[in-house]
């Protein structure tokens, strides 16, 4: 493979995977309510005057439960693609990919509760 093939390849993978991204936004309710999420949390950023540090770790929280809750969504669509009635195993697989993403939310609750918490309290002390 030259480095023209390669580029192309590339660039062509990066569309793919915005095409991707958009299908996910319009089409699951689960990641526009997280991209809803995200949003007040970016405004809440602003509002708040958060550090550089904290900005980073949220916009990571904010993009590993959107990316996360997409993975979710690709092993719901494999599962109902190679089994779409009801199976016990189907269901853990599910389950298991679900719980994946929950505790990726706890997680970042968590860390918003410890960002966001000094700042409420300063703002009524
Ligand atoms: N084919 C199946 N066999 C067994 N259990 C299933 C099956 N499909 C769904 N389930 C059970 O129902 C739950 C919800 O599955 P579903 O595919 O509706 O996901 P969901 O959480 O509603 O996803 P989303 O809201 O992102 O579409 C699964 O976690 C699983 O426990």
């Amino acid at each position: 493979m030259n480095l023209k093939q390669f580029i192309i390849g590339r660039i062509k993978g990066v569309g793919y995977a915005f095409k991707g991204a958009f299908a996910l936004i319009l089409s699951e309710p689960s990641i526009q309510v997280q991209a809803i999420i995200g949003i007040i949390m970016t405004i809440a950023g602003f509002v708040f005057n958060i550090t550089r540090l904290e900005w980073m770790i949220q916009c990571m929280c904010i993009g590993g439960i959107m990316s996360l809750e997409g993975l979710n969504t690709a092993i719901e669509g494999i599962a109902d693609f190679i089994h779409p009635e009801f199976h016990e195993k189907i269901g853990r697989i599910k389950d298991i990919a679900a719980g994946a993403v929950f505790i990726t939310a706890i997680t970042a609750s968590i860390v918003g509760l410890i960002i966001y918490i000094p700042y409420i309290v300063e703002l009524f002390s």
